[in-house]
């Protein structure tokens, strides 16, 4: 366990520094890797506690190595499933032997080991004394907590607390291939139960690695949140599509949702990105699941770069954004994020929508989508939008969906367990001259 925490200190110390988690986690030993990644997870979600307590038990600081491990052992220490997992003693020996393993932290071993034992001590004292600062309450920046609080009054509590709580894993089931029911039994005669969501998705009562799942490779089903999987049927719901009907998908990497357009309709779609990797994971995806689009990697926001001049019948922005409504699957996102992200974000989305909207047929279709729960780049965005085009119709869409408690959503809320990531939807037709 102590190289485990060793490189769970160091993935840590990588984040406090702005580098992100997908970027990081490739760099742990394979073998180690989901232990590290599951405990590294833990941690995000408990570094505001973890540095509340580490300034009451440290007057000055160590050095940022072995404070991101002080930082790490808290956490755990505070974190329910590290409390689950681990008897305390055995932690704050792992943690200090994971200091005596690497040249940055052997120095710090001893007073790691002080820091540690008194909070094992002292720790009603110690939890109390950090009670009122909401950074150490709520695990997320304050910044994000005033923003939440602002944007959703009712709520906030209930988002950030989803936060804390991992995701389900939701699998979209590829209709082209079978019927999400003969899937289910499929699953169920492997000992794997999962229940029903939306139009094509299972909710696996039990998380499990893609390659145990019957079928993947061939192209039975992809991995994507009940949230991200509103998209096509919001799209494309109430007609038919055949190969003549254009869909853009302007934002379309890694392809989740061209995907699911394809699997739902014969529209012909352009699945466009800006970065030309991402586009090779269209690519990737949509053979797995034998489909077939056109792929370009373009600025959505330039279409005199890609555009062929002719008019699509439904365009799907799912803009880049804050990614504020996943953060329960990515925990480090909450850190990595500075306030001034959201404001430079909603700009861009603006832009998007002001390229795109002349692309749209008369009579035809736009989703505007992000995976964020900040207003500012969904209602507000929106709402802005038609004040500055009224050949813009909005549609009944889901609006904000709040993750952990979508039960507010009215009609709909197929979500009884609540299980959705944040996100945004908006519906906008065109409409006729
Ligand atoms: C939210 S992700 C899209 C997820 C995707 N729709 C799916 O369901 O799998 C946003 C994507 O927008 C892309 N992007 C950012 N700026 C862009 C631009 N100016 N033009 C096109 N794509 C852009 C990013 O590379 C990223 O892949």
């Amino acid at each position: 366990m102590a190289t485990q925490l060793k490189w769970v200190g160091q993935s840590v110390l990588a984040v406090e520094k702005g580098r992100s988690l997908t970027e990081v986690l490739p760099g742990v030993p394979g073998a180690l890797r989901p232990g590290v990644q599951a405990l590294t997870f833990e941690v995000l979600r408990h570094l505001g506690a973890a540095r509340a307590l580490a300034k009451q038990l440290a007057q000055r600081a160590p050095a940022p190595p072995a404070l991101a491990l002080l930082h790490s052992a808290l956490a755990i220490l505070v974190g329910d499933e590290g409390r689950a997992r681990y008897a305390d003693h055995t932690l704050v020996d792992q943690a200090v032997e994971a200091a005596k393993q690497s040249r940055d932290t052997r120095m710090q071993a001893g007073f790691l080991n002080a820091c540690l034992r008194r909070f094992l001590r002292e720790r009603a004292s110690l939890l109390q004394a950090i009670e009122s600062d909401p950074v150490a309450r709520w695990n997320h920046p304050e910044w994000w907590v005033d923003r939440v609080k602002a944007d959703h009054p009712d709520h906030w509590q209930s988002v950030l607390n989803a936060s804390q709580t991992p995701g389900p894993m939701v699998l979209r089931v590829n209709r082209r291939k079978q019927t999400r029911e003969a899937y289910r039994m499929v699953l169920s005669s492997q000992g794997l139960d999962a229940l029903p969501l939306g139009d094509d998705g299972l909710v696996l009562t039990k998380p499990v690695p893609v390659e145990q799942l019957p079928g993947f490779a061939q192209g039975s089903c992809s991995v994507q949140d009940g949230a991200a999987q509103i998209a096509a049927g919001l799209l494309l719901g109430g007609r038919e599509w055949s190969g003549r009907d254009r869909v853009l998908d302007a934002c379309a990497a890694p392809g989740g949702k061209t995907a699911h357009l394809l699997e739902q309709s014969s529209a012909t779609v352009l699945a466009l990105d800006l970065d030309p990797r991402r586009c090779q994971r269209i690519h990737d995806n949509l053979q797995r699941l034998g489909l077939s689009a056109e792929v370009k990697a373009a600025d959505a926001a330039l279409p005199a770069d890609w555009w062929d001049g002719q008019l699509f019948d439904a365009v799907l922005l799912d803009a880049p954004c804050t990614a504020s409504g996943i953060v329960r699957r990515h925990p480090d996102a909450r850190w990595l994020r500075r306030s001034s992200d959201i404001p430079q974000l909603a700009l861009i989305q603006a832009r998007m929508l002001e390229a795109l909207w002349p692309l749209l047929k008369p009579g035809g279709r736009m989703v505007y989508a992000t995976c964020s729960i900040f207003r500012a780049e969904g209602a507000d965005q929106v709402q802005a939008f038609l004040a500055r085009h009224n050949d813009a119709v909005e549609q009944p869409s889901p609006g904000h969906l709040l993750p952990g408690d979508a039960r507010i959503h009215g009609e709909f809320n197929d979500n009884v367990s609540g299980g959705y990531d944040g996100f945004f939807y908006a519906r906008l037709d065109k409409a006729l001259p």
